[in-house]
C-alpha cells in the first residue's frame, strides 16, 4: 500500500522546547488511524505539521507527495479539526459552509446539511454563538463535508456530551465506509475509538512508541498475578511493563504477550492470567514510573 503521509525524521523545537525529536512515520492511502499519547507529548504539534499549519524545525514532510507547508495544493486535499478552529464572526454558519464549498473540491453539501439538521443546529447563527459542545460537533460536520483526502481529527469530541459523541464516531464510520480517505483522529480515550480505528499511533516524548494495528495492540501485554518470588522468577527475561504490588506475598506483572508457551506454564503454575485493554497497555507503555497518585498523599 503507497503512503499518503510520509514523515522523515522531523524535529519541532519551539523555543528551548522539544515537541519532536526525529520522529518518522508513514501513514497508508485511505487508513483510519488513532492518534494516542499522553498530555505534551507532541500530538498536536505531529498533526500541524502534517496539515501544513507550521514548518519543521528540521526533517522532511510529504503529504499526497508535497511539502505541505504553505502549499494550496495540499491545503484544498486537507483538514485539520479542532476546538479553535476560527471562522469570522460576521459570517453565519450558513455562510461558512458556503466558503467550504467554493474551496474544497469534494465538499459535499447535502452531508453537512442532513447532518447540522440531525443535531439541530441552526444555520443561521454564527460560530461565536454557539456552546462548546455544538461549536466542536459544527467542526467535525465541517470537516467531514469537506471529503478531504487528508482528514486530521485533532481531539475533535472536546465538550461533546456521551450521546451526540457516540453519534459522532457513527457518522465517522459510515462516511468513511462511503468515502474512504485518509483519517487521522487523535484521542485521549482509546477505549472510544478502538473499535472504529484501522491502526493505533502511540506518541511518547515527541517521538512514536508504537504504530500497529489496533488488534495488534488489543493483544500486546497480558497480566499475570500470583505468588511475588514464583511470578517474577517465571518473568525472568520478558519484557516487564509494570509492576503492581497487591500484598506483601502477591503481585500483578503486566508483561508483552510474546509467547504463547509461556502463558500455558504460568496458567499451569497456578498464575492468574487476565487480558490487558489497549488503553491500558498504551498506559503502562509510556507510564515513568513515578509511582501512583498516591504516593502525592502519604
Ligand atoms: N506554540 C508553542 N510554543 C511553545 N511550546 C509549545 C507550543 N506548542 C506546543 N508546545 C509544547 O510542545 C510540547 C508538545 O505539545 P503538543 O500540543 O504537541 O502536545 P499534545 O500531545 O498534543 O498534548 P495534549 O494531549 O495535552 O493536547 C508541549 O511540551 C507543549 O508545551
Amino acid at each position: 500500500m503507497s503512503s499518503s503521509i510520509q514523515v522523515e525524521k522531523v524535529s519541532k523545537i519551539y523555543r528551548k522546547k522539544i515537541a519532536l525529536d526525529q520522529l518518522s512515520l508513514n501513514i497508508g492511502e485511505n487508513k483510519l488511524t488513532g492518534i494516542v499519547g499522553r498530555n505534551g507529548v507532541g500530538k498536536t504539534t505531529l498533526l500541524k505539521l502534517i496539515t501544513g499549519f507550521i514548518k519543521p524545525t528540521s526533517g522532511q514532510i510529504k503529504v499526497l507527495g508535497l511539502p505541505p507547508f504553505n502549499q494550496l495544493e495540499v491545503s484544498e486535499k486537507t483538514v485539520y479539526v479542532d476546538d479553535h478552529m476560527y471562522f469570522s464572526p460576521s459570517l453565519t454558519l450558513q455562510e461558512i459552509l458556503g466558503h467550504g464549498e467554493s474551496f474544497y473540491p469534494n465538499w459535499n453539501m447535502e452531508l453537512a446539511q442532513k447532518l447540522l439538521n440531525y443535531f439541530s443546529i441552526n444555520l443561521k447563527q454564527s460560530h461565536t454563538q454557539l456552546s462548546k459542545g455544538t461549536k466542536s460537533t459544527f467542526n467535525v460536520i465541517f470537516g467531514l463535508a469537506t471529503a478531504a483526502e487528508i482528514t486530521v481529527l485533532d481531539e475533535p469530541t472536546t465538550g461533546m456530551d456521551l450521546s451526540v459523541r457516540q453519534d459522532f464516531y457513527r457518522a465517522l464510520i459510515k462516511d468513511y465506509i462511503q468515502t474512504p480517505r485518509t483519517i487521522l483522529l487523535s484521542s485521549h480515550h482509546l477505549d472510544e475509538i478502538e473499535n472504529l480505528i484501522e491502526d493505533v499511533v502511540l506518541i511518547d516524548k515527541g517521538n512514536v512508541k508504537l504504530h500497529v494495528p489496533i488488534e495488534e495492540l488489543k493483544q500486546y501485554a497480558i497480566a499475570i498475578t500470583g505468588e511475588a518470588k514464583g511470578v517474577r522468577e517465571w518473568a525472568d527475561h520478558m519484557n516487564v511493563l509494570s509492576e503492581k504490588k497487591l500484598t506483601d506475598a502477591s503481585i500483578t506483572l503486566i508483561v508483552q504477550n510474546s509467547d504463547a508457551n509461556k502463558i500455558e506454564k504460568a496458567k499451569k503454575l497456578g498464575f492468574k492470567v487476565s487480558a490487558v485493554s489497549a488503553s491500558d497497555t498504551c498506559v503502562y507503555l509510556t507510564d515513568e514510573k513515578k509511582g501512583g497518585i498516591e504516593d502525592v498523599f502519604k
